[in-house]
């Protein structure tokens, strides 16, 4: 890189590109924006690109990002991305360097850390800074440790979040990455997705535990009634405000907990978005039991070591004799509930409260 010059060359320029690609780690979006940005006035010189519409948020953000620039002269735009690119690729590589011992880097997840010991497989929802939103990496990754610990030797899975919460649900962003077929083909996509990971939760074979330590949202609610058991600190919360958001319950929660609480009491949840208290959820049916949040991980983890003692085919086959015959309806139900939500995703009630929250105009 001619860095004594401060003035990159093509070939610096071509470099920085490569360095980009091939970085290891995701360096997130604001640092991917100002890439764009850089990338676009380097190349092509000022943004004099129509605005794209409001519902059109990633074209949004990169315009936004690019306009930024004003007039400055491409040399220098190419010269701050040969800059950040290098910045980046040093800071990133050494980051990745530190970390080969966490269960990160040995299980091969971005978003959980998975953990197998004493006949438990735990999968710990991993994003604490964003309360664990599911994003699409995320579900991608539930599924796959799922699949993992179906064929693994322990004999229960558990499943539970770091940090405050257990899951605020759906990352809302995954409504803005918007493919070249537009809204549509987004929300069709969504739907197969969704549909894949219920499925997996109605096909799991063994055992499966909710640890709720905090609060739970969204479809990390509605999925619980297809656990075998639900363990929660008295910090948690179940909140499944589907009306607020413009959109309608998932995970089974139609059919599940109209069984586990009564219509009433679900149409309360699922339709008016009635935020239980972990007590409320234990005394609906929709929790096992709670405990007192400083004494919580100690006790669960007893118990369910307990519970990891027990023959784990008999615990397998019981399950299956538990569950087996609801598996069917289980299934046309999930499919149902997608297809319905993805008509729901392409409302204005929905894009206006995504567009919200996004805007940083409303939360829960
Ligand atoms: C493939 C698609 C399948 C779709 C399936 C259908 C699923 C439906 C659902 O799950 S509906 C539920 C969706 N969830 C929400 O609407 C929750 C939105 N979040 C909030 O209202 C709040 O963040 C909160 C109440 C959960 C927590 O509030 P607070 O304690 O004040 O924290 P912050 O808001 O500052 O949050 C910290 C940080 O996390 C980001 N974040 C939190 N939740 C989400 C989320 N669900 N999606 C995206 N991002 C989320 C928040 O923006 C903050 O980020 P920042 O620090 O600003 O970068």
């Amino acid at each position: 890189m001619n860095r004594t010059a401060m003035r990159a060359s093509q070939k610096d320029f071509e470099n920085a590109m490569n360095q980009v690609k091939l970085l290891k780690k995701d360096p997130g979006n604001e640092v991917k924006l100002k890439l764009y940005a850089l990338y676009k006035q380097a190349t092509e010189g000022p943004c004099n690109m129509p605005k794209p519409g409001v519902f059109d948020l990633i074209n949004k953000a990169k315009w936004d990002a690019w306009n930024t620039l004003g007039s400055l002269p491409k040399e220098t735009a190419r010269q701050n991305y040969v800059d950040l690119a290098s910045s980046l690729s040093s800071s990133l590589e050494s980051s990745s360097q530190v970390e080969p011992g966490t269960d990160r880097k040995s299980t091969g997840y971005e978003t959980l850390m998975v953990t197998s010991e004493d006949g438990i497989t735990k999968i710990t929802l991993n994003r604490p800074a964003k309360k664990n939103a599911i994003n699409v990496e995320m579900y991608h990754e539930i599924m796959r440790a799922l699949k993992a610990a179906s064929k693994d030797d322990s004999s229960i899975t558990v499943l539970t979040g770091n940090g405050d919460y257990y899951s605020s649900g759906n990352d809302l962003t995954n409504f803005t990455d918007i493919p070249p077929g537009g809204v549509e083909e987004k929300a069709k996509n969504s739907a197969i997705l969704l549909r894949e990971f219920v499925g997996c939760f109605i096909d799991f074979p063994k055992p499966l535990i909710a640890m709720v330590n905090g609060p739970a949202v969204g479809i990390s609610v509605t999925i619980l009634g297809l656990f075998d058991a639900v363990y929660a600190s008295d910090r948690a919360t179940f909140h499944t405000p589907f009306s607020h958001l413009g959109q309608s319950p998932e995970g089974c929660s139609s059919y599940t907990f109209l069984k586990i609480m009564g219509p009433a009491k679900a149409t309360e949840m699922l339709v008016f978005g009635k935020k239980l208290t972990a007590g409320e959820a234990c005394a609906q049916g929709l929790v096992t039991e709670v405990f007192p949040d400083s004494t919580f991980q100690k006790e669960v983890w007893t118990r369910l070591k307990a519970f990891a003692k027990l023959p784990p085919n008999a615990m397998r086959i019981s399950k299956e004799v538990i569950r087996n015959r609801e598996k069917e309806k289980l299934h046309a139900v999930n499919a149902e509930e997608c297809s319905v939500l993805q008509e729901r995703w392409l409302s204005d009630e929905c894009m206006n409260a995504v567009v919200n929250f996004l805007s940083r105009k409303s939360k829960l």
